[in-house]
């Protein structure tokens, strides 16, 4: 078997990064003798979360454009300039036999060059609307794998393949893991366990809502995991080892986190829409209202139409998130019947499916 290059980018937040390393993992699994080369922005997140996942990364000068006017535009152009340079080396010297990018900024300058230099690349979409940098190198990708339906509105219809978001290995048999999760985090058993997930920068709202209603959570009964992001966790992190809660800047151990959550308060990004789909819990989901056409909502209400979570929005939660938390909290049949009905909408074989495409451009 000949010994594979493969090249990968995805990066800027967790919902780009952990995509690309599950891809990475599945195809390790399948060419133990495949040499493997991330590509990430610098000083982003990646450029911890890929090596302690066992990959070697390069960082490329990259940022995104600000929406609004700023001085930091200014430099936009030289980063473009310099990224693609450095992507055309990077190309050259590796010389990956294929591409493959799952959104983020580094992605863009990397399948360019990739794609300038006739190597097969293939995308990875995660949401239900595309970033920019996706539809930018959609007309030169030869696949792009997408979890949602409708999007021919902004990729070649041919190139398209629906196989749905590469979930992390691990996080594919948590029911097995409850046990081991609960003594992980040290829980009690007799209380309901809440998960807090702010998505992986951590939800400045969202932690907002945790805080005030902690005496309504205590009142409760109830113990509570909660991700507040890096940004937040100086804030936060008062409330660590008080009243049943523990706080973390990010959770390094997802399956045990979802494993030991008997509810998930999360936002909507689609990793952790699919991911939460696959371990098939009771969700309230609280969509950020700050992101590309309002594309949180869209992945919750895909969920919140087959009857298999909840959604409060940020303009309603001091209105409504008591009221609908407790109902869900007593009412033992209704969690049920969201657990059930969520676990439908998982698609368990992404990470594979998208493997075999990945493959067959190998061929
Ligand atoms: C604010 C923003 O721009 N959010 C976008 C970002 O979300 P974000 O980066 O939050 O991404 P997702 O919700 O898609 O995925 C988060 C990933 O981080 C992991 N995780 C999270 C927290 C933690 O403590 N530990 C951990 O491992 C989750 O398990 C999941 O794998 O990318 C998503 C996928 O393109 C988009 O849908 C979101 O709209």
């Amino acid at each position: 078997m000949s010994k594979y290059k493969i090249i990968l980018s995805g990066g800027g937040t967790g919902g780009h990064i952990y995509p690309a390393i599950a891809i990475a993992n599945e195809l390790k699994s399948r060419f133990p003798d495949a040499e493997f080369l991330f590509v990430g922005a610098k000083d982003r997140m990646e450029m911890e979360k890929v090596p302690q996942s066992g990959y070697q990364i390069k960082g490329l000068w990259i940022s995104g454009i600000q929406r609004k006017l700023t001085l930091k535009n200014l430099s936009f152009p030289f980063k473009v300039i310099s990224s693609l340079w450095e992507a055309r080396k990077i190309i050259k010297s590796f010389k990956p036999d294929v591409a493959i990018g799952t959104g983020g900024f580094a992605s863009g300058p990397l399948l360019q060059a990739a794609a300038s230099s006739n190597i097969p690349t293939l995308i990875q979409e995660q949401n239900s609307y595309p970033g920019i940098t996706n539809k930018l190198l959609a007309k030169k990708a030869q696949k792009i794998c997408v979890a949602y339906d409708g999007l021919e509105r902004f990729f070649p219809k041919e190139k398209i393949i629906k196989t749905g978001n590469p979930v992390r290995q691990g996080l594919l048999n948590v029911e097995t893991k409850v046990e081991e999760a609960k003594r992980f985090f040290n829980l009690e058993p007799n209380k309901v366990t809440l998960l807090i997930i702010g998505g992986s920068l951590g939800s400045r709202r969202i932690n907002q809502l945790i805080e005030k209603k902690l005496d309504f959570f205590d009142t409760h009964n109830i113990q509570i995991i909660w991700q507040c992001g890096k940004l937040y966790y100086q804030q936060y992190k008062i409330c660590d080892n008080t009243k049943g809660i523990q706080v973390y800047q990010f959770l390094n151990n997802m399956d045990f986190a979802y494993a030991a959550a008997d509810i998930v308060i999360s936002r909507a990004g689609a990793g952790s829409v699919s991911e939460l789909c696959i371990v098939g819990k009771p969700v309230i989901f609280i969509p950020s209202p700050n992101v590309a056409e309002d594309h949180q909502t869209k992945n919750a209400m895909a969920i919140v139409n087959e009857d298999a979570a909840i959604l409060i929005k940020e303009e309603d939660l001091d209105a409504d998130f008591e009221n609908k938390f407790s109902q869900l909290l007593n009412a033992p049949e209704r969690q049920k019947t969201l657990s059930d009905n969520i676990k439908k909408l998982a698609l368990i074989n992404a990470t594979k499916d998208i493997a075999d495409e990945v493959e067959k451009l190998l061929k």
